[in-house]
């Protein structure tokens, strides 16, 4: 492969333990602890059957089906993330091997000898079994349709258990009409942007790696080459995966789930969030853990059980996730409740963008008429999608400490206390709806404080600072991230007069120019003054010294404020070159970027970086793109 997995340097490899892939600890706890789909209960006898009887039905009771990949026969190992390598502890020296490129391209199943039959107990890969809810109405049964889990791996040096996945290899029970493939374009975005939200500090799941098939036809709206992503994440568990046996009334499945969940992905029940102590944002943020398994919390009939905390820890996690979208104005694009995380992480990427001009209405994808995934509407859909997730586990909350009674646990809600226990559900998901608005308004104001670099967020701050600067923004057409950056190179002694700001104002404005619905320049100017004047006033409070310590905030900005971001027309012209141009070291080149967005530089084709750093032309603004992939 070429040199430029080495472009995204060495200095995030430390004296940590590394392995190659086939060393590496590796563990199958999800297939160990959750029900396998009953017609191929074992590896061996999924691994013995004929490719095409493997194909798309319906699952029931299961909660994955062990399947092969089908990898291509010849690809081409394009990308390697050397922030991946580095959180999974694989050594770098050894991606060029052709163990790693035929795993990565599903053609090898390491953890099997060559020619031996996988035994009962053995790690084989596995496709989850999920439903879901897709722009509000019930899809069914989904699944991975084309991405399959080859096996758990713990860091040693970090402890954390990431499950790694190909996108991309092939066919499972979950296909329904399609073909298991993706094509290059759509995984050179996931690659790309799945690594950038995580350099960004934007919980995600991840990319290792990306492997082209150019000589393989795909077929879509034409005929395309195909690519696996191998990615990873400490859970691919979704809402969706929940959906599913709610509406087969399988309780039984979901009892299981909800047990994993706890005890395998969060680490135990006591792993979970304690009642809050206070509205503090400190306590909103970060409870205390600890309450033993069986402990009920709160007082009253509506005491919290364990599966509430459950529910709790989940809905936390997203809020937080959401919070950081909308602070760094990323838009997922599809939020079905099939691509919602129960580990907080952002999955799915299709149609994602980050908005250039800040529009609230903005959304990425081309087929959303109705605007329901657009980037304002996040929050809430979110949520959205957290209450079906809190009816999937209804019972469960509403049996309060009655939850693990014998009867209950076998024969379901008997009718002389169904209404209590819907009561009782009822109110705790409302709870659960309240906390989840507090994490993420305190999460937002957090992540918004230290976008300004202010280092406490004040009472009016929402209002005067951030609510106005953002009806700036979009009143003016300015661009998000950009004008954040921008700001973070601009003193107190800059703007400390009114002819000052209205002249440091410019900066934000587009190369070509205010566009016609922003008004005249002039206003523009003034209107932008009057927000610095403000935000300058909160600076001099917030750093009092005087003159005030300029670098120290300067390099705080700059810490949280990206230089660059992934952004659709980049990520364009990135396939354009890619896929079409056959150029394979701009790969590295983005991504080197993407690993290290608040550089000034990067070592790599400086024109070419300031461009992509730099304003973004005119007609690629606010791009959008439909769900084929
Ligand atoms: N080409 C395909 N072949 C088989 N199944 C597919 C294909 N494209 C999408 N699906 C399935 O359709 C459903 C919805 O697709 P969506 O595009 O949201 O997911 P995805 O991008 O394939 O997967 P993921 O959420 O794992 O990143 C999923 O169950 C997915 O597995």
């Amino acid at each position: 492969m070429a040199n430029h997995t080495s472009i995204a340097s060495n200095r995030e490899n430390g004296q940590r333990q590394t392995f190659n892939i086939r060393d590496l600890p590796k563990s199958n706890n999800f297939t160990q602890k959750l029900p396998p789909d009953p017609q191929y209960p074992t590896p061996a006898s999924s691994h013995n059957e004929d490719r095409a009887k493997l194909g798309p039905r319906l699952v029931r009771e299961a909660a994955y089906t062990y399947v092969r990949p089908d990898g291509f026969e010849k690809s081409e190992l394009v990308g390697v993330s050397q922030a991946a390598l580095r959180d999974l502890a694989i050594d770098p020296a050894t991606v060029d091997s052709e163990e790693f490129k035929d795993t990565v391209a599903g053609r090898k199943i390491l953890t099997l000898e060559n020619g031996t039959e996988p035994g009962d107990n053995d790690i084989y890969p596995w496709a989850q079994c999920y439903g879901g809810y897709q722009f509000g109405q019930w899809a069914g049964q989904l699944g991975d349709g084309r991405a399959l889990s080859l096996f758990e791996t713990t860091n040693p040096s970090t402890g954390t258990r990431y499950e790694l996945q190909l996108k991309g290899a092939g066919k499972t029970p979950y296909s329904r009409f399609a073909d298991g493939r993706a094509v290059v374009r759509s995984s050179i975005r996931e690659y790309v942007v799945s690594e950038a939200l995580n350099a960004l500090g934007i919980p995600t799941t991840r990319a290792l790696s990306l492997t082209l098939a150019p000589q393989s036809r795909v077929r879509r709206e034409t005929m395309e080459p195909g690519a696996i992503v191998a990615r990873f994440a400490q859970s691919w568990l979704r809402i969706g995966t929940f959906d599913l046996p709610r509406s087969r009334g399988d309780r039984d499945t979901i009892r299981k789930l909800a047990n994993y969940a706890a005890e395998e992905v969060f680490g135990g029940w006591d792993k979970l969030p304690a009642e809050l102590k206070s509205d503090s944002d400190s306590d909103v943020v970060s409870p205390s853990t600890g309450v033993a398994k069986d402990d009920l919390q709160g007082e009253n009939e509506y005491a919290a059980n364990r599966f509430t905390r459950l529910y709790r820890e989940i809905a936390r996690r997203n809020a937080k996730m959401v919070a950081y979208w909308q602070a760094y104005a990323f838009t997922n694009g599809v939020l079905n409740t099939d691509n919602t995380s129960i580990f907080g992480l952002s999955i799915d990427f299709g149609p994602f963008a980050f908005l250039d001009n800040f529009d609230p209405n903005y959304t990425p994808n081309h087929d959303d008429h109705m605007l329901r995934y657009a980037y304002k509407n996040q929050p809430s859909i979110i949520w959205w999608n957290l209450v079906r997730l809190g009816e999937s586990l209804g019972e469960l909350i509403g049996s309060g400490a009655r939850c693990d009674d014998e009867e209950f646990v076998k024969e379901g809600v008997r009718k002389d206390w169904a209404d209590d226990l819907i009561k009782r559900a009822e109110t705790l998901i409302e709870a659960t709806g309240e906390e989840y608005k507090k994490v993420f308004l305190a999460e937002y104001k957090r992540l918004m404080t230290a976008r300004l670099g202010l280092k406490v967020c004040k009472e009016d701050d929402f209002s005067s600072l951030y609510s106005e600067l953002l009806d700036t923004l979009e009143a003016l057409e300015l661009d998000f991230n950009h004008t954040f950056r921008k700001l973070s190179y601009i003193s107190t002694e800059q703007i400390d007069t009114e002819e000052k700001r209205k002249e440091v104002a410019g900066v934000f404005f587009h190369h070509d120019g205010l566009s016609g619905l922003a008004g005249s320049e002039a206003d523009a100017r003034i209107r932008i003054a009057s927000w610095l004047e403000k935000w300058r006033a909160r600076i001099i409070e917030d750093w009092p010294n005087s003159p005030e310590p300029r670098e120290e905030r300067f390099r705080d900005m700059r810490a949280v404020n990206p230089n660059f971001v992934p952004r659709s027309w980049i990520l364009d012209e990135l396939i354009e070159r890619v896929e079409k141009k056959g150029e394979r070291e701009v790969l590295g080149r983005v991504m080197n970027m993407a690993l290290h967005p608040f550089e000034e530089e990067w070592g790599g084709d400086r024109e070419e970086e300031e461009r992509w750093c730099g304003d973004v032309p005119r007609y690629q603004r606010a791009m959008q793109c439909s769900c084929s992939s």
